[in-house]
Order: C-alpha cells, then structure tokens, then sequence
C-alpha cells in the first residue's frame, strides 16, 4: 500500500515537472514578429467563445492568404498563442516526424448506439452505450473546471479532489469492469477458435503483436479515446446535413429516389458495396461538410522540438499550430461561389473527373480539402463516420417525414463554440413515420 501511495506520488510530482518545464520552455515573445489578432475593445473570453469566426476570417484574408502566419488567443491556454499557418507549411507539417509536431440531440444516441455495436459487440452494446455516451460528456466537461480551479503546477490533485475529475474515473472503472470478463475469455482463446469481429479484438490483437498483454482498463480507455473522438464530430455532422437537405427539398427527392433504387438493385441489403453506390447522397454530404464544418480550425500541432520551416519561419518548444480549414473551404479563390450550397458541385465534379481518381471527391476523402485533418494524424474514423451517416440517412429518409415546426422556417443559425461551429441541436423539428 505504501509502495503505491509512494509511486503515485512520484508519479504525480513528476508529471507536475513536466508541466512546469512544459510552460517555462513557453514564452509568447519567441513567437517574435508574427502578428497577434485580437478583438477590438472588448476581447473577452466570452468573444472567443462565440465570435472567433470573426479573427479567423481576418487573419484570413490579411495573412493567410498572403502566405504569412498570424497568431490569436488559444481557448485552453491564454499564455500560449495559437499559431495560425497558411497552407504553403502543410506539406511540412504532415510529414514533420511524430517527435518534432505532435498531437495535442439523439443523434448523438443513434450513432453511439451504431458505434456501440462496432466496438464491443451486441452483448455488450447497450450497457456500453449508456457509459460511453455518460463518460464523453463528463470527459469534455472536465478540463474546463480543473482549469478554472487549479494552478497547473496542482493539476495532478484534480483527480483526488475534483468531482468531475472522479466521475470521469468512476465511468472508466465501470466500462473496465464491463469488459472484464470478454477479455479474459478472448485473451483464453486459442488461434483457431472463432474470430470476433469488433474494435475489442482489433485492440488486443493491436496490443499483443506489440508483445503486450493489455488489462480491461486498457482496452476500455483506447475505446473511450475512439468514442470522444467520434460521437460529437458525427452527429453534428449528420444534423447539419439533415438540416441542409431540408432546405433543398430537390435533392432530398433526388437522394430518396436514389436509395430506392440502389435497395432494388442490391439482393442482400445494405452492404458496404451497395452503400457506395450512393453517389447522390455521398456528394451532398461533402458540400453540406464544406459549407458548414465542424470545426474550423484541423490539423492542430504543438511543437515538441524547435521547428524551422524551410522559409526560415522558427517556432519556439510549445507552440500550438493549425490550419484554417473552414476558411479555406469557403474562400472564392478555393471554390467557385463558396459560400452557396451548390448540391451538384461535387457530382459534375465527379462526372469530369477520370474514373480512376473519382474516389478523391467521395465525402471521406482528404484530397482538397483538410476537414478530415492530414497526414499521418487524418482522421481514422472517417470511413466509419462515412459508412455511418449513409446509413443513418438510408434509414431517415426512407422510414420519416421531417419539417420545421412552421412553415418557410430554415437551417437554424449554427452556434458557435470555441473552435468547432455546432449546429444548433435546441431547434425542435417534426418527424412523422412515413405512410402514416
Ligand atoms: C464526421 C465525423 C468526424 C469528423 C468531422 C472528424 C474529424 C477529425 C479531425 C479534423 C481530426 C484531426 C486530424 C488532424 O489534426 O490532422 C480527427 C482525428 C481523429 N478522429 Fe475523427 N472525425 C470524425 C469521426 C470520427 C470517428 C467516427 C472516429 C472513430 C470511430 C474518429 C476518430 C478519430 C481519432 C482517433 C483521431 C485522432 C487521430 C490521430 O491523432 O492520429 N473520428 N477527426
């Protein structure tokens, strides 16, 4: 016992170290003369959390798109700017090796719930549902509190005092204990018994070519990493495109008619081949994705080791970059009238396109566009998350009837938080099973 309270004290003080040694080898001044943004007046936290659309759009068009960098307030750390980098640093910055640049509605039920049965299997699929979906929202709550109560040099306290610090712990333990008993049967089994198909098994064996045995703890916090990573970014994504589609009634005949007639060429139902024969619904989805981004800024990176960009550009240990996607996406320069949803814009695309690199333009592809992020750190969910949402609109547009609550209403504006750009999951909306 004593041994324990021993090492998680070393443990502690040593990763209290680190954090200090962390903010000290951070000082703005290094950032020497890349411009600083802020808001005119008042530049309150409360701007940047609903209006920082409004520096990014600036730094935009006064730098970005003039090749330089501009640097503007970091949401998660006040001290330590957020450098914003125009494109000609991408190629750079994807292929920067890991130790240089590193990584810092019912909806979200349907997809949790679909994610749920991937990860762990139908037995365990609805008791893992409830505690992913009660482990993401109190993961994404408490960062914000230890910061606001905790010098950083006292961070590592948070987990003996904070409450939702310890729920956090509390959800983890729970889902450990969930999985307990399937990866103690798995990890018995021999190699020829019966493979399972779900992201518990693709993590043991993950671990085990490593030459690890990994505890159910273990696997329950990889699953948990993929579940925050995933849950918010898709059902917002499929609320926004719901939302689209309910204002261009042509496409969404278009995209019923579509899957009616792909369900009546295909025997076997629903599966991935047939799913990819969706084209309509695939390049709705992209533009509905370029117009309204969850996010607006990808590719984020700190930099581990002093980075000099070949134009000599030098950023200090500690420095948060990224890139401004959701500017990018929505620039003339970028795409001919940007910023109108144009629902055929990907299929003529497509169809100009050599049916050999027609694949670029499906929704989950990264070519011309960073919503997905780049290089080796792109989103690896996206084909799930594509998969996920053709079904999920198969499913929607095929069984229901929707509509604003009044008529002529449309898309709600979207609500802004930080970084991402949310649709706005408050605004009612009426489903009616069809036919009835
Ligand atoms: C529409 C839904 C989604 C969007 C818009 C999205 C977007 C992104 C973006 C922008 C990044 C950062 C990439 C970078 O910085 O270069 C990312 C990373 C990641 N995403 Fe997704 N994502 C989605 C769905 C998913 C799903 C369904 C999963 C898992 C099942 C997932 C797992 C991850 C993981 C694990 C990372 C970190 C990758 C790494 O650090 O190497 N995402 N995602």
């Amino acid at each position: 016992m004593a041994l324990v309270a021993l090492s998680s004290l070393v443990a502690a003080v040593a990763a209290a170290g680190w954090i200090l040694w962390w903010r000290r080898a951070f000082s703005a001044s290094k950032l020497g003369s890349i411009p600083y943004l802020k808001f005119d007046g008042d530049d309150s936290e409360a701007r940047y959390t609903a209006e920082s659309r409004t520096i990014i759009s600036r730094g935009y068009q006064e730098y970005l798109k003039r090749g330089q960098p501009f640097c503007m307030r970091n949401p998660i750390d006040s001290k330590r700017p957020l450098v914003i980098l125009p494109f000609k640093y991408l190629d750079e910055v994807r292929s920067a090796p890991q130790n240089k640049l590193s990584l810092p509605l019912q909806l979200d039920k349907v997809f949790s719930r679909m994610s749920a049965r991937v990860l762990v299997g139908p037995e365990l699929r609805d008791e893992w549902q409830k505690l992913s979906l009660a482990y993401v929202s109190a993961v994404l709550k408490a960062p914000s509190t230890v910061r606001a109560k905790y010098h950083p040099s006292l961070y590592w306290l948070a987990k003996y005092l904070n409450p939702d610090v310890k729920e956090v712990l509390k959800f983890r333990r729970q889902a450990g204990q969930l999985l307990q008993p399937t990866i103690k049967a798995r990890l018995a089994s021999s190699p020829g018994d019966e493979p399972h198909e779900d992201a518990i098994q693709w993590l043991l064996d993950g671990h085990r070519a490593k030459g690890r045995t990994p505890t159910a703890d273990d696997i329950a916090q990889n699953l948990f990493v993929l579940m925050t990573a995933s849950i918010h970014s898709t059902s917002s994504t499929a609320l926004s495109i719901l939302f689209d589609l309910m204002d261009h009634p042509q496409s969404l005949a278009d995209i019923r008619r579509e899957i009616a007639q792909v369900r009546s060429q295909n025997s076997a139902g629903w599966t991935r081949h047939a799913l990819s024969e969706l084209h309509t619904l695939d390049a709705f989805m992209r533009e509905s994705q370029r117009v309204h981004s969850f996010t607006q800024l990808t590719v984020q990176r700190i930099v581990a080791s002093p980075w000099t960009f070949k134009d000599g550009l030098s950023l200090p240990v500690g420095t948060q970059l990224s890139f401004a996607s959701n500017e990018h996406n929505l620039d003339a320069d970028t795409h001919a009238d940007a910023a109108t949803l144009d629902a055929g814009r990907f299929l003529r695309r497509t169809a100009a396109a050599d049916p050999s690199s027609q694949h670029r333009l499906h929704f989950a592809s990264t070519e011309d566009t960073l919503v997905w992020g780049s290089g080796a750190h792109a989103c690896p969910g996206r084909f799930f998350a594509e998969e996920a949402l053709r079904l999920i609109f198969v499913r929607l547009l095929t069984a229901y009837d929707f509509k604003h609550p009044a008529d002529g209403q449309q898309r709600p504006p979207d609500m802004p938080r930080n970084f991402n750009i949310v649709p706005n999951v408050m605004a009612p909306l009426l489903f009616r099973e069809k036919g009835i």
